[in-house]
């Protein structure tokens, strides 16, 4: 077992976002440049542009309707590797709360929030993540990252030492999302038609962190990006973001960027690189990003669901046949995250290294 401190890894430390787009800006430092980035594709009606499946819970319990929202489950995570999640069954009150109270820790002056800096050595906590090296770009975004379970692997100066309405926030939202997600891993093993537990019983007492990221706004926003393009690391991810009416994410579907609209209270659910490997390459990971705008800040909460950190991880073996020969090296789930938190936050890089 790793010691506590050291689960998600090390990061280098940079200025505070936040503070620096209090400044009278009209450029933003070189650091923040990021010049090359492809365009979204922007329609003017968002009607009209494709927009990520939505996948009903409701309808995968009901007797009636499961057959067909799990086929459309499957065509989501196959063909998207996103979905939007709606009557998901947790409470609009505790999504308002999680919300509100994330918010009011943004709010906080920078002293403040500091006591829950990252510590050196150590990506848990206040700072930004994944930063290696002196001269790499930086994201225009802060960070606060958190283990929230299980609960003996919380470092006792983080969750346990927030202020308490926001600690009590997230300890009842991370809890809900755990049961959903337990949910949508035993709907996601009828979508690949594995075996009944063979994906849900990695993730039990799995390993769950939260992520919130604040992106202000900035003078150059074309110029910046608010978080690398990346693909999770995770079993699955779920977003909530606390603006609906604030676009940022992006996901990139067959080489195009399309911009997310939140579905008002939906988890915006994504596979990581873990169902990847565990569906056989069956779906994806799929790259996305978060863009910023020069006039609103943008608040968003991770929450990503692993597998426990004892198990390794591979393909299911209900999915080996002699027509699907198995596409990937068992691995620890550990050293997976090792791997993925030791280094720059990058497109898809992280799980070629575990194709046979
Ligand atoms: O803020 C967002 O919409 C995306 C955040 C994200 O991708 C992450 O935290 O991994
Ligand atoms: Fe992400």
């Amino acid at each position: 077992m790793e010691p506590k401190g050291t689960i998600l890894g090390k990061s280098l430390h940079v200025p505070n976002v936040q503070e620096l787009a209090k400044e009278p800006l009209t450029t933003v430092p070189p650091r923040y440049i990021h010049p090359d980035q492809d365009s979204p594709i922007i329609s003017s009606l968002p009607s009209s542009r494709p927009q990520v499946p939505i996948i009903d819970m409701a309808r995968l319990l009901s007797q009636d309707s499961v057959h067909s929202e799990v086929e459309n489950l499957h065509h989501a995570c196959r063909d998207w590797g996103f979905f939007q999640l709606i009557n998901h069954e947790v409470s609009c009150s505790i999504l308002e709360n999680v919300k509100k109270e994330t918010q009011e820790f943004f709010k906080l002056g920078l002293e403040e929030k500091n006591k829950y800096a990252q510590k050196a050595g150590d990506n848990e906590g206040y700072g930004q993540a994944f930063v290696v090296s002196e001269d790499q770009k930086l994201d225009w975004s802060d960070m606060l990252g958190i283990i929230t379970l299980p609960s003996h692997l919380q470092s006792p100066h983080l969750l346990p030492k927030l202020p308490h309405p926001f600690r009590d926030a997230i300890e009842e939202y991370s809890r809900e999302v755990e049961k959903t997600a337990l949910k949508t891993l035993t709907f996601l093993e009828k979508a690949l038609k594995i075996k009944h537990d063979e994906l849900k019983v990695l993730f039990l007492d799995g390993l769950q962190v939260m992520r919130m990221n604040y992106y202000p706004p900035c003078p150059q926003p074309e110029q910046v990006i608010g978080i690398t393009p990346h693909a999770d690391g995770s079993g699955i991810t779920f977003l909530l973001q606390v603006d609906d009416q604030v676009e940022g994410l992006q996901i990139k579907k067959d080489g195009i960027w399309i911009p997310v609209v939140p579905h008002p209270n939906a988890f915006i659910v994504n596979i990581g690189d873990v169902t990847q490997i565990i569906s056989n390459d069956e779906y994806k990971s799929i790259e996305h990003r978060a863009v910023v705008n020069s006039e609103k800040e943008r608040i968003s909460i991770a929450t990503f669901v692993n597998p426990n950190l004892g198990v390794e991880i591979g393909p299911a073996l209900s999915l080996i046949t002699p027509q699907t020969p198995v596409k990937f090296k068992r691995i620890a789930y550990g050293d997976h995250l090792k791997n993925y938190m030791s280094k720059e936050l990058k497109s898809k890089s992280n799980i070629d290294q575990y194709y046979i």
